[in-house]
Parts: C-alpha cells; sequence; structure tokens
C-alpha cells in the first residue's frame, strides 16, 4: 500500500485521472456535440464537485501562437511534464530561421548523397498548414534553400492531404498556390520539381501505434515504387475522387501517383534523398522503420531503394526513430511518471491502440519505454479498424471494465486511462456520431465514479484539447457557424482551441477540496502537480504548481 498519504486524509483507494481526449469546453450550443448529449454523470459533477477550466492550446502548451490549436501530443506532453516545453512546431520554426537546420550534418548528407549519385531530392509528408504534424512553411523553406543555393537539380514532393487539422475539403487551397509556387521557384532556380504521388492521411502511410500497417504499406506502393492509380496532376486526382466518391473528405482520399508521358514522374530510387518532413513523431514512425530497417517484415518493400533518409525530428527518443533528423526534439526531462516511480507509486496507462502512445509515450515525454517496469503497467485495448463514425463507442467499454476492476483490487496509486471517442469521432465531421461518441464517455464515466466512491478513491476528470465541442466550422472574423450553400452547416473535423474541463470528484468530502485561486492561468501542465500533491509527493520548484487545497492538509 502506498497511499499513505491518501490514507492519512481518509481515502482509501487509488486516485484515478481520466483524459477525455478531444472533449473540451464551449459556450456555443449550435454544433456542440458536448452540450448536446445526454450527459448525466458530467453534469453532475459540474453541478456537485470543484471544477474548473484549464488552457490546452497555443504558448500553454508550447506551441509558436495562441492561434494553433491543441493537440494530443502537446497536450499530454504538458500533462505528463508538468510545466511548457517548446515543442516541434516552434523548434523548427526556430531551426530554419536562425539557419540551423541548413547547417547540421544532416542536411549536409542528404544534399551530398543525392548529388553524388545524380539522385532526386523527396519530400514527404502532411500537406497543410495545421502545425499539428507539420507546416508548409517549413517544406517551402527547405525547397527554397534546395533549389536556390544547394542547387539540387531534381526534387519530388509526395503530399498527404490533410483535412483534419484544416477545413474537411481543402486540399486544393493547399494545392493550388502550391503548383503556382513551384512553377516559380522552378523557373526562378532552373530546376524541376513536381508533385509525385500523395493521398489522404488516413488512407496512406500516417498510422500510428501499429493500428494499421497496411496504411504505410499502402503509402509505400504509391511514394517509393510509384504504382496506383495515375493522374496528370494532384488537382486531377482529388477532382476525380470527389467526383467518384460522393461525400469523401480528404483525410480519407485513395492514393495516387502523378505521371506524365514517360510515366511515374517520381518513384525513389538508389541513390535518392528522402525528407519525412512532419516534426509530430506519432504517424511518423512507421513509414521511417520502412525506410531504416535492414529486416523489416510488416509488408514487402518492393523495390527497397538504397536512400539517404531523414526525419524533421527524432520521432522517438528511445529507440531513436528515425536514425537521421534535421531538428533536435524537446529533451523532455523529469517526467511524473518518472519521479512517482522514485516514490514507489505503483501506476497504470491504459487506452485502446489509437490512444496508446498518447498516455504513454506522449505522457512519458515521447519515450517508449517505462521507468520502472515493476511498478507500471501498460494496458492497450486493441481498438477496432473501422471507419470510427461506425463505431463511436470504440473500446470505452472494454477500457472501463479494466479501470474499475484495478480501483477495486487496490493494484495501483495512480491510474490515467484515456478516452478517444470525443476525438477520434469528432475528426469524422459526423455530428450524430460524436454525439454518440460523448455519451458512451458519459456512460463510462458513471461506472468509474461508482468504483471510486466504493473504493474511498478519489477521481479526477480533464481532456488534452478540444474537439468535439466544436463540430462546425466557424467564420473566422464574424465567428458565425459556416454554411453550405444549401444552407447545412459545414462540418469541422479539426481541433478547437478551447479550454477543458478540470473536475474534482472525492466522494467522501473529507479532503474538502478546493481550487487554489491564486494559481495565474491554470492550464495543463498543472495536473502533474497536482496529481503529486494528492498522492503525498512533493512536487519539484520547476512543475508549475498544483490546483488544489485541501482543507485536511
Ligand atoms: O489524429 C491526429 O493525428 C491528430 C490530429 O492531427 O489528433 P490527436 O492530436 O488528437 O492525436
Ligand atoms: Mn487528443
Ligand atoms: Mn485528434
Amino acid at each position: 500500500m502506498k497511499w499513505e498519504k491518501l490514507l492519512k486524509d481518509g481515502l482509501t483507494g487509488p486516485l484515478t485521472l481520466v483524459i477525455m481526449d478531444g472533449i473540451g469546453f464551449s459556450e456555443r450550443r449550435e454544433g456542440n456535440a458536448v452540450a448536446d448529449a445526454h450527459t448525466p454523470h458530467l453534469d453532475w459533477l459540474l453541478a456537485h464537485c470543484p471544477h474548473g477550466l484549464l488552457k490546452a492550446h497555443g504558448t500553454a502548451v508550447g506551441l509558436p501562437s495562441d492561434k494553433d490549436m491543441g493537440n494530443s501530443e502537446v497536450g499530454h506532453n504538458a500533462m505528463g511534464a508538468g510545466r511548457i516545453y517548446a515543442q516541434g512546431a516552434r523548434l523548427v520554426n526556430e531551426a530554419i530561421e536562425t539557419g540551423r537546420l541548413f547547417q547540421g550534418k544532416t542536411w549536409r548528407h542528404l544534399m551530398d548523397y543525392c548529388r553524388e549519385n545524380n539522385g532526386t531530392l523527396h519530400f514527404i509528408g502532411l500537406f497543410s498548414d495545421g502545425n499539428v504534424h507539420s507546416h508548409l512553411d517549413h517544406l517551402r523553406a527547405m525547397l527554397e534553400r534546395a533549389a536556390l543555393v544547394e542547387k539540387i537539380p531534381r526534387g519530388r514532393i509526395h503530399i498527404l492531404l490533410d483535412g483534419r487539422d484544416v477545413g474537411e475539403t481543402s486540399a486544393l487551397e493547399y494545392v493550388d498556390p502550391f503548383e503556382a509556387y513551384l512553377q516559380d521557384l522552378n523557373s526562378r532556380a532552373g530546376v524541376d520539381y513536381r508533385i509525385a504521388s500523395g493521398g489522404g492521411r488516413m488512407a496512406v502511410t500516417m498510422d500510428r501505434y501499429e493500428a494499421d500497417w497496411s496504411m504505410v504499406a499502402r503509402g509505400w506502393e504509391t511514394h517509393v515504387a510509384g504504382r496506383g492509380r495515375t493522374f496528370r496532376s494532384a488537382r486531377e486526382a482529388i477532382e476525380t475522387y470527389r467526383r467518384e466518391i460522393p461525400g469523401i473528405i480528404d483525410q480519407d482520399l485513395p492514393p495516387f501517383v502523378i505521371a506524365d508521358d514517360q510515366g511515374p514522374v517520381g518513384p525513389i530510387r538508389d541513390g535518392d534523398s528522402v525528407i519525412f518532413f512532419n516534426f509530430r513523431g506519432d504517424r511518423a514512425i512507421e513509414i521511417s522503420r520502412a525506410f531504416e530497417e535492414e529486416n523489416f517484415d510488416k509488408f514487402q518493400r518492393d523495390p527497397y531503394p538504397k536512400v539517404a533518409y531523414a526525419g524533421m525530428m527524432e520521432y522517438d527518443g528511445d529507440l531513436h526513430i528515425p536514425r537521421s533528423y534535421l531538428v533536435e526534439p524537446p529533451h523532455i526531462e523529469k517526467t511524473v511518471s518518472e519521479l512517482l516511480c522514485a516514490q514507489g507509486i505503483r501506476q497504470l496507462a491504459i487506452s485502446e491502440t489509437q490512444k496508446f502512445g498518447h498516455v504513454t509515450y506522449f505522457w512519458n515525454g515521447n519515450r517508449s519505454g517505462k521507468f520502472d517496469p515493476e511498478l507500471e503497467e501498460y494496458v492497450e485495448v486493441p481498438s477496432d479498424q473501422v471507419p470510427f463514425e461506425e463505431r463511436p463507442w470504440m473500446k470505452a467499454a472494454e477500457i472501463t471494465d479494466r479501470v474499475v476492476e484495478e480501483i477495486r483490487g487496490g493494484r495501483f496509486d495512480f491510474m490515467r486511462l484515456n478516452f478517444a471517442n470525443g476525438d477520434m469521432v469528432g475528426h469524422t465531421g459526423i455530428y450524430q456520431a460524436a454525439h454518440i461518441a460523448v455519451e458512451a464517455v458519459d456512460l463510462c464515466l458513471g461506472r468509474i465514479m461508482r468504483a471510486v466512491r466504493e473504493a474511498g478513491g478519489m477521481l479526477l476528470v480533464t481532456a488534452d484539447h478540444g474537439n468535439a465541442e466544436e463540430m462546425y466550422e466557424l467564420d473566422k472574423k464574424t465567428g458565425e457557424v459556416k454554411r453550405h450553400a444549401d444552407g447545412t452547416p459545414k462540418a469541422k473535423t479539426s481541433h478547437s482551441l478551447n479550454p477543458v474541463w478540470f473536475l474534482v470528484y472525492e466522494p467522501s468530502g473529507k479532503l474538502q477540496v478546493r481550487f487554489d485561486p491564486e494559481v495565474p492561468d491554470p492550464g495543463l501542465t498543472n495536473i502533474a502537480a497536482t496529481c503529486m500533491q494528492i498522492l503525498g509527493v512533493k512536487p519539484p520548484d520547476f512543475y508549475d504548481p498544483p490546483l488544489l487545497l485541501f482543507a485536511a492538509s
């Protein structure tokens, strides 16, 4: 029993932290699947328990500006690290602005390799300015450098269409200006740079947590082999697929290969250099492994060209994936799990596949290993392999089964879990499904509340960023809901800028919990110290302060 502090305060059960992925708070009712859903448990907590709102986007989570929405990586990093770290988006900006990116040995090697082999320079990555996984400004800065300064004669760009961090059918708003930009660059620099292949980010290449390797295999066929349905241009591919598959949104667009009279314009061959320009790791690890691992058994790589490969960042600091990268990632040290392990606190982390790495790898500062296998258990419930609007309940019930069992069993002092529903279903843009997703989470919350009450433990409920509470596009200037010509609202598939709840359920009432009004600008980074405080471990001074006060302490 490690809950000495909890016991002293009169608690007899563990501390449980529920992260409702993508369930933020907004006062707006229209398009708000959280406010609209039947959520008696959330409502009860809001009516009877101490609660407050936390900042979960922008500079509060280490992003370049407050115009940047939150996301799972930065949200879980912030929760687990207890303080703000400058995140990938910001670090890449700085590396480009100072020119450091182009002076490093990785960039030099990529340039030399394709120059010496008379090879082509390839870029693969998420093609938008969403700033969650990538930013087009980074791509353009590298293209410019390669063309004008390095004078690499041939460049090929493999574009993963977004529609998940930006408007759901916005692909052409990126493709058209980019084609014009390439044309201008080609004539200014006397080079031949072209879009070579692509596809929706949920159809090819950007799988995560090994949920579906076939996505990466399809990406390999498309970008590397140059095999697949061919089109004259990316625009033609997008327009054709939209016509053929009514209602399709960008993230799901099938793969396409660009070909001219000579055939595919940009398969990847021996002697080429390849840059995967996403800075975020989860969806970049599998394709990086496919390029780098000699012995690779996830799919047949045909062909497997000999190339110089680099990622924008190191995506996994434990496993060192990829071996070469352009920008140092944030070095997140002394995360809360590590500090709690040092005090012998037994911890469970659990989610389903889609968010498993979020409560482990992201929470632990982008590390895939455990700090102390004796004290920690990580549980992954396999996710369904279906479009999530078809099963909006996802694996919430299975996660809850295990959590309830562990609350009763008393094997852990601290448990953290992530419910994927609000986010994964929110990203589909399908309102009815998001509504059901939120209700599924609330139903499970009720079960966890009961278990916590019976065990005499304590429960914290929060989220990593918003999504399901804002399911319609809003006009940036007027704040009004955007509409199609027929008057129906335009679906929004991305995260939001909204804050998230922090709810405290201490059913015994013995702790007399209240929020500390002195805490300035409460945000996700305050959660780590709050958990430590409840568990009786003094948070370090470099953590942002705990949120709560206890009359009993
Ligand atoms: O699906 C993802 O990769 C992102 C959105 O780009 O969502 P989250 O940050 O919630 O994982
Ligand atoms: Mn998330
Ligand atoms: Mn998301």
